[in-house]
């Protein structure tokens, strides 16, 4: 595949990381480190494809100040970025990483209300902005006001296309942009199991529930389960990726290498078997660093060997 990867993030975030030695609710907890990266899923994908040397554009709609610091970090990392303003204020979103556990809670707050004009034209742009497009990556929580729907139709806009589309929502957002039949999701286990509606308990489960997308059109399914590794279905495999050991120092981002990973691997033209691979050496290298920093290439390339590939056997 040629061209440039478009990743469109409508809800942007400065992710704001501190550390506290352990964390206690209804206390004083004294921070410890504090960190601030450009977040949100679309702009991790971008900023991971950047450093696998995969030409990508990050667009998105931004707001106030913050959103202009949003657009001066992407710049910093050199990545094209092209926004429409929006009334209000990009968002904050506060990652607290316990040093005693190592798990990270995450406070997202909702953001930026746009107005219906700023929709409109996001939605007419993109028409124009899919010419040598192969593939357009769609992450995150919709901003307030925006219709469930809004990413169905912007999937129908690059099916129009030929564009394959990797989406990564949750909620109604995702549920309805499933009908629209984008070519690929990755849930994690607990967005699957709340579009479902059941509890997934073993792989198994999880390759079911991942062939009942697969009967609504998409075309793989990879199921994000954090340190429990990763499942990726398509109609002819399910294979199941097991992490190597890392310390984690925050997990934020670990989700969205993956989704670059998975863009990675279909503009390398790469298997299931690959994909699976380096979807997962991704996340993994990405949970082992601090705030939303990503993994690089070398870093996976180094540990591709590292992650461990088994069949599931699909449903008969
Ligand atoms: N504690 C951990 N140890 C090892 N790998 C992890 C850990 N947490 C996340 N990962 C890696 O990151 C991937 C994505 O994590 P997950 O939390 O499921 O994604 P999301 O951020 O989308 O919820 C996992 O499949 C795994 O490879
Ligand atoms: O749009 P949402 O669902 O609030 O998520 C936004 C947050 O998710 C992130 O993109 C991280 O996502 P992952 O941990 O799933 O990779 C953060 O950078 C951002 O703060």
């Amino acid at each position: 595949m040629n061209g440039s990867v478009l990743t469109l993030t409508m809800n942007p975030a400065i992710d704001k990381t501190v550390t506290v030695d352990q964390l206690t609710f209804g206390e004083l907890n004294r921070i410890r480190t504090v960190r601030t990266d450009a977040g949100g899923k679309g702009i991790n994908v971008a900023k991971v494809l950047k450093r696998f040397a995969v030409p990508v554009t990050a667009w998105g709609i931004r707001a106030g100040r913050e959103g202009q610091t949003l657009a001066d970090k992407l710049d910093e990392y050199g990545i094209p970025s092209f926004f429409l303003e929006s009334d209000g204020q990009t968002r904050t979103n506060l990652k607290v990483v316990d040093a005693s556990t190592k798990r990270t809670t995450e406070l997202n707050e909702p953001g930026f209300t746009p107005s219906p004009a700023v929709l409109e034209r996001f939605e007419s742009a993109l028409e124009h902005m899919l010419k040598n497009v192969p593939i357009v990556v769609l992450g995150g929580s919709l901003p307030p006001g925006v219709p469930a729907d809004y990413y169905r139709r912007l999937i129908g806009t690059a099916n129009r296309h030929g564009v394959r589309v990797i989406l990564d929502a949750d909620g109604e957002a995702l549920a309805r942009g499933i009908e629209a039949k984008p070519f690929a999701v990755k849930p994690n286990i607990h967005e699957l199991e709340a579009l479902l509606g059941e509890r997934l308990s073993t792989d198994a489960d999880i390759v079911r529930a991942a062939g009942s997308l697969l009967d609504r059109g998409v075309e793989l399914v990879l199921v994000s389960m954090g340190g429990d590794g990763s499942i990726a279905v398509d109609r002819r495999r399910a294979i199941r990726a097991t992490p190597f050991p890392i310390t984690p120092q925050s997990t934020v981002g670990a989700g969205d290498s993956m989704v670059a990973a998975m863009a990675y691997s279909f503009m390398n033209g790469l298997s299931l078997e690959e994909t699976a691979r380096w979807t997962s050496a991704a996340g993994t290298i990405t949970a082992s660093k601090s705030g939303t920093d990503v993994c690089t290439l070398d870093e996976v390339k180094r540990c591709l060997g590292l992650v461990r590939l088994s069949d599931i056997p699909l449903p008969v």
